[in-house]
């Protein structure tokens, strides 16, 4: 009796240590397109500073900004990702664009 349940629990923690480590290969691979999208995405932003700087116009684009958190906020409620959270991500990415911005243009001077 204490054998045979013995048994049962091990093959119940080979279940959930399986279980558990289908869903981290999962985590691993979205966090690695994660990494790919937003170096790809500052690529863009890259040239967007060089573009900028040349041309003398500001870092920060509060209207672009406006927009672009409206859109993303839509995008996360039918995603049924919480759009606060959304918006804080976006904002935490643009002020790391606008400091990358900040330092190409204090470069160009
Ligand atoms: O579109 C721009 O003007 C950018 O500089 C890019 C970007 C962004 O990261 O999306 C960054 C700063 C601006 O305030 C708005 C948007």
């Amino acid at each position: 009796m204490i054998r045979l349940s013995s048994l049962l629990m091990s093959e119940i923690d080979e279940s959930v240590t399986a279980e558990l480590t289908r869903l981290r290969e999962s985590i691993d691979n979205i966090d690695a397109a994660v990494v790919h999208m937003l170096a790809e995405r500052f690529k863009c932003t890259q040239q967007v500073g060089v573009l900028k700087a040349k041309h003398h116009l500001p870092p920060a684009d509060p209207a672009r900004e406006a927009r672009q958190i409206a859109r993303l906020r839509q995008l996360a409620e039918s995603a049924r990702l919480d759009p606060a959270f959304a918006e804080k991500l976006l904002n935490f990415i643009i002020a790391e664009v606008i400091r990358h911005h900040e330092t190409i243009a204090d470069g160009a001077h």
